[in-house]
């Protein structure tokens, strides 16, 4: 059964010359158009502070998505009926006065969406000017980007500017990740296989890893990214999303809420790292030069506008516990760098063996499964089961294979969405279950601010590491410590 379209929307988009609107967002309004998924009514209005006439504006738009969508799905006629969509205004988003004339743009009988493509800091203000010029009602919906604030005293700032316009049910925080077609997998794989369901636990699963690598630097975004670390711009929101949907308890039905509640419950399960565990329990890391994809590339300190004595860290590697009876001795270990040998995120499931061993003793290593999803890229899962190797003079020689379901594979080569696509939808749609509520926020940076903390008390330099390796060598020892490797495919 196909989800009816949702009703037609005039989408005032804040930001709109900026590089997420470029390299997401309208790439993103543009597939569902193609899709059929843009109510025919449907309208953008983007907003910046640039000097443009609609035709240039339009033009410029046209050009990006040329350059952002793939070939075979750029359709000229289609980019021009999609730019004629979208409308022009220069605005400085600190005048109130001058947000009246986003009134006179207004088709009333389109449910208003506000996106704020801008830095967090500004929410606020916009949320403030609209108000003040009355250009939404109690049924606006309002998209905001992560990172909200850089600490927990920030966010409650930005979420709190935000609460005195609107009322949480209107609130769409971003997380991309769970735009991804294979992070909602996650909730499928878990909820509809009671063969997993019934596994999920302390009783059956030895630990977890969760890898998200990325094979590019800083992509000249050193101005934000320098402020922010990966701890900030990876951790505190789509890593601890992923860690949540691996661990929380089963929802009571799919609505925004019910999950939201049971990630709220691991967020606050989550055991504090004291300055005395940093060592066991925490290793970051900054590139130094090295090689990606056959190319020598400088190292974080040396990227355009790089300050020489930032301590700022592209990699992190964290061994998480969760206090609850679920997960009672069941380590997470997570990661994730910038500048690694590949573009890749993967969540393995560590089974615990059988209680007793019959087979080769030599063996024993071999004798625990594995479930392998891959998030990006090659998106599918793998459980890794053990058979008897072939042959009359093998005996019980054991072998570890794969039972693979590569999605591209088994359900046909049709297109995965961009997360950006499915979660634009669900905003259209009016529904809140792929965004993050206000106490995930601030829970997720409560955990993170101490680690944080540690760090700035401790005054320990990150270690480093050649950009396009997997990070620093004291990642390997935060794992092999406990007698386990992060998992490597042979
Ligand atoms: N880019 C990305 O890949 C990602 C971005 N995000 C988040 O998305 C948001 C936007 O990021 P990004 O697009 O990269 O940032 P950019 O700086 O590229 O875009 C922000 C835009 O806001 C405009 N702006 C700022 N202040 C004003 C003002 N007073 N009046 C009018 N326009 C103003 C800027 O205009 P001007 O150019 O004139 O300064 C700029 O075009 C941020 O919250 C970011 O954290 C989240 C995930 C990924
Ligand atoms: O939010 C962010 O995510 C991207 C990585 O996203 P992906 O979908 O390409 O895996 C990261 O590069 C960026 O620094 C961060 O702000």
């Amino acid at each position: 059964m196909s989800e009816p379209l949702p009703a037609s929307c005039d989408l005032m988009l804040f930001g709109a010359l900026g590089n997420l609107a470029r390299k997401k967002l309208f790439p993103a309004l543009y597939q569902l158009d193609r899709a059929g998924l843009l109510a025919e009514n449907s309208r953008i209005l983007a907003i910046a502070r640039r000097d443009l006439s609609l035709e240039e504006m339009r033009a410029g738009l046209i050009e990006n998505l040329k350059a952002a969508v793939a070939d075979d799905e750029f359709d000229p006629e289609l980019a021009a009926s999609f730019a004629a969509r979208v409308d022009y205004q220069l605005l400085d988003f600190t005048d109130t006065a001058a947000f009246s004339e986003l009134n006179s743009w207004r088709n009333s009988e389109n449910h208003l969406i506000v996106y704020m493509a801008t830095p967090p800091a500004m929410y606020g203000e916009i949320a403030r000017n609209l108000k003040d010029q009355s250009c939404c009602t109690a049924r606006t919906r309002v998209v905001v980007e992560k990172p909200i604030g850089h600490d927990l005293a920030s966010s409650k700032v930005i979420n709190d500017a935000l609460a005195e316009v609107y009322d949480e049910s209107q609130l769409f925080r971003i997380d991309h990740y769970l735009g991804k077609e294979t992070v909602q997998n996650l909730i499928a794989l878990r909820f509809a296989n009671n063969l997993f369901a019934s596994q999920w636990d302390q009783n059956h699963i030895s630990h977890v890893e969760i890898t998200v690598a990325e094979s590019t630097g800083i992509d000249g975004r050193w101005g934000y990214f320098d402020k922010a670390g990966q701890v900030r711009d990876m951790i505190q929101n789509h890593l601890l999303q992923l860690l949540c949907l691996i661990a929380m308890d089963p929802p009571a039905d799919l609505s925004a809420d019910s999950i939201r509640d049971e990630k709220v419950k691991i967020l606050k399960a989550l055991k504090r790292i004291t300055p005395d565990m940093m060592g066991q329990y925490v290793v970051r890391g900054q590139y130094a030069a090295g090689a990606s994809n056959g190319k020598v590339v400088p190292g974080y300190l040396e990227e355009d506008g790089a300050d020489k004595a930032s301590l700022t860290e592209t990699f992190v590697a964290l061994k998480v516990e969760i206090d609850n009876w679920r997960w009672s001795g069941v380590p997470f270990y997570i990661r994730t760098g910038k500048r690694m040998p590949e573009k890749m995120a993967q969540i393995i499931i560590h089974f615990k063996p059988a209680p007793h061993y019959i087979f080769d003793p030599d063996q024993k290593h071999l004798a625990n499964n594995k479930l392998i999803i891959r998030l990006q890229p090659d998106e599918g899962m793998a459980l890794k089961i053990l058979t008897k190797e072939h042959g009359l003079d093998k005996g019980m020689r054991l072998r570890q294979g794969p039972l693979e379901l590569t999605f591209s594979e088994t359900f046909g080569a049709e297109r995965i969405p961009d997360a950006y696509e499915r979660l634009l939808w669900e905003v259209m749609r009016g529904s809140q279950y792929l965004f993050v509520r206000r106490d995930e926020v601030e829970h997720a940076w409560r955990w993170v601010d101490q680690i944080i903390q540690n760090w700035h008390d401790l005054g320990e330099p990150p270690k480093r590491y050649a950009a396009g390796t997997w990070g620093p060598v004291a990642s390997i020892a935060l794992i092999t410590r406990d007698g386990r490797s992060w998992y490597e495919d042979v």
